[in-house]
Formats: structure tokens, C-alpha cells, sequence
């Protein structure tokens, strides 16, 4: 069992800031959580991962992946906590543009067409960066059983992921940091 109230502390402290922010979607924001100033902190790292092997608990996938940046630290830490528990697990990283080059893939990792694979990113907003990630594992040939996110600023992402059929779940939300989310309809 991960510590909750201390992830949620760590994003407090580190993480969550007040401005002006323009998002990936292009929406406008008041605050922005930077979400790799928890993945790439060894205690955050830890924590989060045990926190969402936790949330996957009874669920039978192969495979942990999502679009790299965001995603990279995460897949690394839950491998990790994947192997201390004993269950073995495949990771792999998705590319944001395509190599150019060399093999030209968007999949990194040892991943083969088939497996049952989980799909993270560390801030979902619209969830327009996790789809992305879908429909190039989809492509590759994996079946896409689960999205997972850190945290939900739930501005669309679930409703996004459900007009898709795509299960969803998050550690955390922004109401965890009495941000209350705007009405999306
Ligand atoms: O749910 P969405 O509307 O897609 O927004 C969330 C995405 O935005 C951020 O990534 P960003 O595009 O900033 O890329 P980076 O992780 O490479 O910095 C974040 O890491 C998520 O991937
Ligand atoms: O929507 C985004 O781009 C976004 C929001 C946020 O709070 N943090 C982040 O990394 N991305």
C-alpha cells in the first residue's frame, strides 16, 4: 500500500503552480502541474509507481507504456516495482514524431503485436497525449486494455477515453488539491 497523502504532498511542494499557462491542447490555464518534478524524484518516482501497480491490481496486461516525455521516468519506476513484486512486465516508450531513421518506429521496447498493454501519462487533461499513444500501439498490433494517469485535471480526458471504449483510471485528481475542475460538456 503507496502513501497517498505524501504523493499528494510532493505534488504540493513541487509541482503545483499558479500563472498563466497555455496547455498541450492549446487550452489556457491558472495553474500547471509539472508533473516531472515528482517522476524524475526518487521518492515521488517510487511512490507513484507503487501507486499504480496498486490501482492495476486483478488487471492481466503484459505491458506498460505511454508518449515519451511524460511517460519515460514512470515506465522505468514501475517496471522496477514490477520486478520487487516478482511479476514480470515489458515496457515500452512512444515517440512523439517518428525516428527518421534507423528502424523509423514510433514503439520503443520489447513489446510484440498481441500483448495486452496499459497505456500512462503523468498529467491527463484532455487526454489527447494518451490517445496518441493508443492509436500508435493499436497500430503497432497491441490491444489497449487500460489508461492509466497520475493525475486527472479532469478537463475531458474520461470522457475522451470512454467515447473510445477505453477503460481509465488515476491515481490522483486535481480536486486531491482543492482545485475544483471546470464543468466540461
Ligand atoms: O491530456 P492532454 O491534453 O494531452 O495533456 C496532457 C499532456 O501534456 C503534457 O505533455 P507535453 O505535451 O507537455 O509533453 P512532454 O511530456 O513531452 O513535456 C503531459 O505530460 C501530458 O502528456
Ligand atoms: O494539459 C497539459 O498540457 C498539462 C497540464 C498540466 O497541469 N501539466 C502538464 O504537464 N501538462
Amino acid at each position: 500500500m503507496y502513501d497517498r497523502a505524501r504523493l499528494i504532498e510532493l505534488f504540493h511542494q513541487r509541482a503545483l503552480r499558479f500563472g498563466d499557462f497555455t496547455l498541450a491542447s492549446g487550452k489556457k490555464s491558472s495553474y500547471y502541474l509539472d508533473g516531472k518534478q515528482i517522476t524524475l524524484h526518487s521518492e515521488g518516482l517510487k511512490l507513484l509507481s507503487e501507486g499504480l501497480l496498486d490501482l492495476l491490481e486483478g488487471i492481466e496486461f503484459d505491458a506498460f507504456g505511454g508518449m515519451s516525455l511524460g511517460a519515460d521516468p514512470i515506465v522505468g519506476g514501475v517496471l522496477t516495482a514490477a520486478a520487487a513484486r516478482g511479476k514480470e512486465l515489458a515496457g515500452f516508450l512512444v515517440r512523439k514524431e517518428s525516428k527518421g531513421h534507423g528502424t523509423q518506429k514510433y514503439l520503443e521496447g520489447p513489446v510484440t503485436p498481441g500483448m495486452r498493454v496499459v497505456i500512462v501519462d503523468d498529467v491527463v487533461t484532455t487526454g489527447g497525449s494518451a490517445l496518441l499513444s493508443v492509436d500508435r500501439s493499436i497500430d503497432f498490433g497491441l490491444n489497449v486494455i487500460q489508461v492509466v494517469g497520475v493525475v486527472d485535471r479532469k478537463e475531458g480526458g474520461a470522457a475522451n477515453f470512454a467515447a473510445r471504449q477505453l477503460p481509465f483510471k488515476s491515481l490522483l485528481s486535481i480536486e486531491d488539491f482543492g482545485i475544483k475542475p471546470p464543468v466540461v460538456g
